[in-house]
Formats: C-alpha cells, structure tokens, sequence
C-alpha cells in the first residue's frame, strides 16, 4: 500500500488534548521521543468540544517547548507523544511542518453504505461526533455501495437517521444540513479496483491539496472484507497520509477461518492499519471498568479469588433475530455475542494492571488472561433457542418462523457457559457468562458475586440463606447504566434488623449528559488512532482457541438445543449449570436490581 511518512501534525488531525488542552498541532520540530520539541501552545485559546474532556481549550500552536513540559493526552488520560503513518502507533512518529487545522483533511468511506449498521449506527455516530465538534475542521464523509444512489439520495437516506442528543438541541437542523453537504456517494463494486480509483479521483477532489488522511470502515458481509481490503488499499490508499481501515465482525468463525481472514487483509494492510471492532468495548461502562478497578482503592484489592466467588457476564435480548435471521444462522449466540463481546468484558475485567493506559500495555495484559483461560469444555456450556410464545392474546414467533432461517436449524439462540482462569488470580472462580436472544428483558451486564464474610457476627440476622447476603457488585452497562453494590444494612430503629441496600450510582441521577453511543467513540479512535479498544490479531487468535473446539463438538454431535419460550428467562439448564458451581445467577434475584 502507498503510504506516505506521517508527521505528527498528521497523526493528530483531530482534536488531542495536551495535558487537558485540546491542541491543534500545527508547524513542528517534534523529532523523537526524547529531547524532541513540541510546538508550543498559545495562549490563542478558545473553548472546544466536550468530546475528549469538559474542560478543553484548544490552541493554537506558536512555538516550542519540550515535550516534558507538553504532555500530549488523549481521551481519558492517555498518553500519547507522537503517531506514525498508518495505524499510528504513537510512538514511533516524527513531525512535519504546517498547521493540522488548515493542511490535513480526513476522509471516512463507508464501505456498505446502504446497509442497515450504516443506517443505524455509522452515519449517526459520525454526525454525533460533528455536532459535538469532534471531527477535524477539514472531513469528507463518502459512502460506497452498489446501489444507485445519488449524493442527494444518499442525503436523503441518511438524514433520517440523524439526532441530536436530548441535552444539546440547539441548532441541530441547521446542523444537520451542514454535516449533510459534506457527505457524498460512490457506487461502485466491492472488488473493482477501477470503482475504488473513481471514488479515491472523488476524495482527491474533496482533500485538494491538504495532507490526506483516509478512513474506510467496512460495514458489509464478511465475505467481501479481503476483496474491499484490496481494492482499496490497492486503488485508493492515501498517498500522502495515513490510511486504516475499520473491520466489523464476524472476524471469522473459528481460527480457522478467523486465521485466513488475518492473512487475507495482512496481504494488503499492516496490522497497525487495521481496526477490528467490538462495539461493546466503546460503551461508557465497559470503559470506566478499568477507571473503577485502578483508580479506586477499595475494589482492586478485592479483585481476585480470595474475595470473590464468582463472576457473571450476563447479556439479554427482549427481541429475536428479527431480520438478521440469515446472518445469525450462520454464527450463532456463541460467535455473535460470546466470543467476542464477553469475552472482551471478561479480559478487561480480569487482566492485571497494565504497565501503561498505552493500547499495547492494555492489549498484552488482555490476551494473558486469554491465553490463561482454560479451553470451553462442552460440559460446562448448556445451549438453548427460542420457541413460539403466546402472551396476553399477542404471539411471539419462534426462532424457526424466520422465513431466512432453515426449518430443521438447531443453531443456539442461548447459551450459558461456565470458564475458567487458570492464573494465580483467578485459580477456581467460575466466570458464568449468558447471552440469549428473545428474553425477557433486555440488559448487559458485569456481576461481581463477593464470597461470604467468614466468622459473621450477624449470621443470625440473615436466615439459612446466606448468599442473600453476600455482596454483589453490579456494573449494568445497559440499559439505564448504573454501578451498584448491594450491602447489608441495619434498619433504623432501637432493634437490630438488617436488610440489603444499594449504594448506587445511577448514571441518569448523576450526570445530566446523554452518554454516547459506542460507535462514537471507536470512529473519534479510530480517526485518532487510538488503538486501545479494538481487537488485536493475537487477541483474536486467543480468543478463537478458546471457542473453536466447543463450536466444532457442538456442531459434530449436533447437539439439539434447549427450547424455551420467547420472552422468558431462558432454559432451564442455566440454572443447572451455574449450580454445579454453588452459584446462582445474579440477574433473577431482587427487586434491589430493578433499581
Ligand atoms: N446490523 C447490525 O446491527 C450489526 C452488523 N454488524 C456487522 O456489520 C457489517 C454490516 O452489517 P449490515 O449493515 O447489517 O449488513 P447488510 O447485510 O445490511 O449489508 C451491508 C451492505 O452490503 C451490501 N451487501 C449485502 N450483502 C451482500 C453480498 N452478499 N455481497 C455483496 N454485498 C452485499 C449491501 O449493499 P449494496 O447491495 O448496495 O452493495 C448492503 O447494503 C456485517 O459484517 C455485520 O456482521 C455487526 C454488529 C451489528
Ligand atoms: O454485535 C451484535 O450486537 C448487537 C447488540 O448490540 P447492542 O449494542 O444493541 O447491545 C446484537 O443485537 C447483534 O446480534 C450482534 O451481532
């Protein structure tokens, strides 16, 4: 792939904070890491978007100073000192002259454009990130697809997807059109190099002559990643600036597949250039639980066998397949939720402090835990899938009523699976992870079961069931975010009766902004080149070893899944399983959760 040398100026072509200044880099003699000069920060400050922090000024760059005295932070804290030409690893950049404000420019593709992910999440997580001021000053948004589409069609399209959030209304038509002239459309083919050199003629009339930086987020079938991969990178890599490419999953089925897809795109990108998404890793709660752990005291020395008992990842749909009954058929609960989204919550959960926030110190920590984690043994794992249902006179259709799924389909709409840790931490804790489609509620999230207080002066106060009063950690990532810890509690009053109560905090009560959705953060990353919560091509090889075998012996002995009914609690065997391990699932306990 043609790539030309980035400066840091390029690598910073959105927003980066230095220390809480929101800087716009420009002209420079940054040279290495250390003993390099970063430009000096003027006091020409003016407010700025609140998207990587509340307080933001940003600058305008004048001089020189030492980047000891600069340093360059990201969203939430980390550090970042300079960026390279494509991924952008920050450390290995070095600096160009010119103002990022006047001579960068970003262009985002979106590869699939006409389809239901860009509808639904793409183009209104990059308005969002308009609206907010978060997207450089110079951007293009094109879409790609096949279809017959105009820009004013795409235009179309596209606005009735857009919001604004609840709190900041305030000129959001107006808004709108802005963001909506800057969007435009290519049809083209996926594999057509010829399609990819038009649009890259289109970008190139759009970037002028600002250095060019280019984004192409992949959101279509998997069995056109590698060819779009080619295509583009052959015909329409920047040549002047970086160039990355954001990947959806399904990465794969198995190692197999996932190991070949890895080649595939590995033969026209660098590891560094690609960015495999997992949206749960941008959601607001799955991010603040590495804040919870490491910067408060009371929860890390809590963290490990010798105080909890178990820990739950527990992950539910109200809804079935509705629409995506192809697709699903193919994957299953396991691949399209287990592997990936819980799996990543659970190395988050339990990886070790990592040395630095760096995305790779972040990175490696995680695949440890992956690679300590025992292989998902079939015993431990109990399937299910939704049958039909009828409540209050209205019909609820079985997952075999997807006309796009096959009759005689035993694929897992539920599954439950008990794992293990085998480290010095987590030696013997069970971490039950649930995922399932059609339930009865919808909701994600992290329960963290403390073991029982040994020698308890109050045991009595507590009745035979004493995990009733155990402490439990919940970390509801959603819906209506929240981070509760139920305790025991005397009643007020001149006897001694305990009961259980929650110290909660309730995100709706706390905080009075509307918390982003995922997609908007992983799209400012991937622009920033912050790789920290995409997956990394050994991650993904780890967390494929885990699962592989289970998914073949699932699929060798055919095994029938659970029925359960469409919108319950989900099959019976759950409980079953989560008993083998003196536990009890979290989520279908108190009227404590409902809070
Ligand atoms: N939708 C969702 O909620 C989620 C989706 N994903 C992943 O994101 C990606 C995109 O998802 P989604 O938008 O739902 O996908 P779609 O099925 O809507 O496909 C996106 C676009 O790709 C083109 N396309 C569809 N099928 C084919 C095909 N067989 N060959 C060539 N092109 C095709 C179509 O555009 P055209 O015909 O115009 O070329 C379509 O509009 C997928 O990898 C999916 O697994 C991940 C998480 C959630
Ligand atoms: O990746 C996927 O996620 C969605 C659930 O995402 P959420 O952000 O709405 O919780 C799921 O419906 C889909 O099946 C899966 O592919």
């Amino acid at each position: 792939m043609d790539q030309g040398a980035m400066s840091l100026a390029q690598a910073v072509s959105s927003s980066i904070c230095v220390r809480g200044l929101d800087a716009h880099l420009g002209s420079t003699q940054v040279a290495s890491q250390t003993g390099l000069a970063l430009p000096a920060v003027s006091v020409a400050m003016r407010r700025t978007s609140q998207c990587r922090n509340p307080f933001a000024v940003r600058a305008t760059v004048t001089g020189n100073m030492p980047i000891e005295s600069a340093q360059v932070l990201t969203n939430n804290g980390l550090s970042k000192t300079a960026a390279s030409t494509n991924g952008a690893s920050p450390k290995s950049a070095h600096v160009n002259s010119g103002s990022v404000d006047t001579e960068t420019t970003v262009s985002i593709t979106v590869v699939g454009a006409s389809g239901d992910l860009a509808k639904k999440k793409i183009f209104p997580a990059l308005f969002a990130l308009y609206y907010e001021g978060c997207l450089p000053k110079h951007f293009t948004i094109f879409g790609f697809a096949r279809s017959k589409m105009t820009d004013e069609s795409l235009r179309e399209m596209i606005s009735g997807t857009l919001t604004c959030r609840i709190d900041q209304s305030e000129n959001c038509g107006e808004k709108q059109e802005e963001f909506l002239k800057r969007c435009f459309y290519h049809a083209g083919q996926y594999s057509s190099e010829e399609s990819f050199g038009q649009l890259s003629d289109k970008l190139r009339k759009q970037e002028g002559s600002r250095v060019a930086n280019r984004l192409f987020y992949l959101s279509i079938p998997p069995n056109i990643f590698v060819d779009v991969a080619r295509s583009s990178s052959l015909a329409a890599s920047s040549a002047n600036g970086w160039t990355r490419v954001i990947v959806e999953k399904p990465f794969g089925r198995d190692s197999e597949s996932s190991a070949e897809l890895t080649r595939g795109l590995k033969t026209y990108l660098k590891e560094d250039q690609i960015y495999r998404i997992d949206h749960y890793l941008g959601k607001e709660l799955v991010e603040n639980l590495s804040v919870l752990r490491f910067s408060n005291l009371v929860f890390e020395p809590l963290w490990s066998r010798q105080y909890i008992r178990n820990v739950q990842l527990i992950f539910s749909e109200d809804f079935g397949t509705e629409g995506r009954g192809g697709y699903f058929d193919n994957y299953g609960i396991i691949r399209d939720i287990m592997q990936n989204h819980l799996l990543q919550i659970l190395a988050l959960f339990a990886m070790e402090p990592p040395v630095s926030l760096d995305a790779e110190d972040i990175r490696n920590e995680k695949v440890k835990v992956l690679r300590s984690m025992r292989v998902l043994d079939v015993d431990n794992v109990v399937v299910g899938q939704y049958k039909g249902h009828t409540r209050g006179g209205v019909k609820y259709p079985a997952y075999l009523d997807d006309k796009t799924v096959p009759k005689n389909s035993i694929t897992p709409t539920f599954a439950a699976a008990a794992v293990f840790i085998d480290n010095a931490r987590w030696d013997g804790v069970p971490f039950l992870m649930k995922a399932g489609k059609a339930l009865h509620k919808k909701r994600a999230e992290i329960r963290v079961q403390f073991r029982h207080v040994p020698g308890n002066l109050y045991k009595r106060s507590f009745g035979t069931d004493l995990d009733l009063a155990t402490n439990e950690l919940v970390i509801r990532v959603q819906p209506d975010e929240a981070i509760y810890l139920k305790i025991n509690n005397k009643v007020p009053g001149l006897g001694m009766r305990l009961d259980r109560s929650n110290l909660n905090l309730h995100y709706a009560d706390r905080y009075d902004r509307e918390i982003p959705d995922a997609y908007e953060r992983l799209l400012l990353d991937a622009i920033e080149g912050e790789r920290r919560l995409f997956i990394r091509s050994d991650e993904l090889d780890a967390a494929w070893a885990l699962f592989t075998p289970l998914l073949n012996e699932l699929e060798k002995r055919k095994i029938s899944p659970e029925l359960y009914p469409y919108g319950s609690r989900g099959p019976v065997g759950a409980h079953y399983l989560a008993a083998k391990y003196n536990v009890r699932w979290g989520d279908n306990s108190s009227e404590l959760d409902s809070a």
